[in-house]
């Protein structure tokens, strides 16, 4: 776990910033967007037009903010726009590192990097933040464009348009302020919600957000047992934002994370619904559970200091669904 101060490298943040034994999630440095004509996006700085072939994402398989990032890619049809590497899914003090001894990792082929955090100083040799993956780099300014993977999944989501993305609206119009307010609570609840649950140091404030974990995994299955997707009949960011922390549910944060009230496989609308993502065109390749099981249980020595990973729990995402999986309507 890597935190830069003014371009120098702290390492065991996590363990040194518990305060109140409450986990509290920090702001990105870097904030920049892609637009179709190198305009400002919302935040940030213009300059970053968008181009087939100019940018690069850094990527963990086993992180769920750069997992949302990497279904958008797949959905609208990026992947030959936007190249990709795969950092070692096993973290050290020094945060994310490129060692390719576990597979599916590539190594930086861009910079050559050993660690990411060089990337960041790469960018901004005086840079203040955590060293975190998804990290969107521009080859040709050699910077880092953005590494929030809200704005990513936005930005992502229209700005190749002009350029052959496939035509593939996330974040409709008619839908925006629905999707606002379902990201907002998804984010705060759950998306955030386990890690509040698994990183806390102190009991009261595990079992508060334990509390606030399963409030919104209730009302989220009684929701979609009205509707077939969260904003009604269309798949929306809101879904896919959702759906990178729940198809992690079983295997990690009901144990590691201490999330036990109910497994997702207990919910069966959730359940249901996760596996219909899943088995959306493009979106079982990026999932890798071996890169999110052997993250989770061996990069954080003070929950599980064997580091052993389990073997279980069996789960079949293939199974089939209720709903008919996006993007598979004939
Ligand atoms: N708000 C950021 C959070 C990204 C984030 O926390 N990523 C984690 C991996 S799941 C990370 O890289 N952590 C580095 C660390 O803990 O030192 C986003 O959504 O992009």
């Amino acid at each position: 776990m890597g935190l830069l101060v003014e371009g120098e490298l702290h390492e065991g943040w996590l363990e040194q910033e518990q305060e109140g034994g409450e986990f509290v999630r920090k702001a990105q440095p870097f904030r920049n967007w892609i637009t179709p004509d190198g305009s400002p996006g919302p935040t940030g700085e213009g300059g970053f037009p968008a181009e087939a072939g100019r940018y690069h994402l850094y990527v963990s398989y086993a992180c769920p903010w750069a997992h949302r990032v990497l279904a958008v890619r797949a959905l609208k049809g990026l992947e030959s726009m936007i190249s990709v590497d795969v950092v070692n899914p096993v973290m050290g003090s020094k945060s994310w590192d490129f060692a390719t001894d576990f597979p599916g990792t590539t190594g930086d082929t861009v910079n050559g990097a050993e660690y990411l955090y060089e990337n960041y100083l790469r960018a901004d040799p005086k840079v203040t933040g955590i060293v975190t993956v998804p990290c969107l780099w521009d080859k040709e300014r050699g910077t880092i464009v953005n590494n929030e993977s809200a704005d990513l999944v936005r930005m992502l989501g229209s700005a190749f348009d002009g350029v052959d993305a496939r035509p593939l609206d996330l974040y409709p119009e008619d839908l925006q302020e629905a999707i606002e307010a379902l990201n907002e609570f998804i984010y705060e609840d759950v998306n955030n919600g386990v890690y509040r649950a698994g990183f806390a140091t102190a009991q009261d404030a595990y079992e508060a957000a334990w509390e606030r974990l399963f409030e919104a995994l209730d009302r989220l299955e009684e929701h979609l047992g009205e509707q077939t997707w969260l904003t009604g009949g269309r798949v929306t960011e809101a879904d896919w934002r959702l759906f990178t922390t729940l198809v992690r549910f079983d295997a990690v944060y009901y144990s590691h994370f201490k999330c036990n009230a109910r497994r997702l496989m207990d919910y069966p609308e959730l359940w249901d619904y996760t596996r219909a993502l899943y088995q959306t065109p493009g979106i079982a390749e990026t999932v890798r559970m071996d890169h999110i099981k052997h993250h989770y249980y061996r990069s954080h020595p003070s929950l599980n200091p064997t580091g052993i990973v389990p073997a279980g729990p069996l789960l079949d995402f293939e199974a089939p669904t209720r709903r008919t999986p996006p993007m598979t309507e004939t």
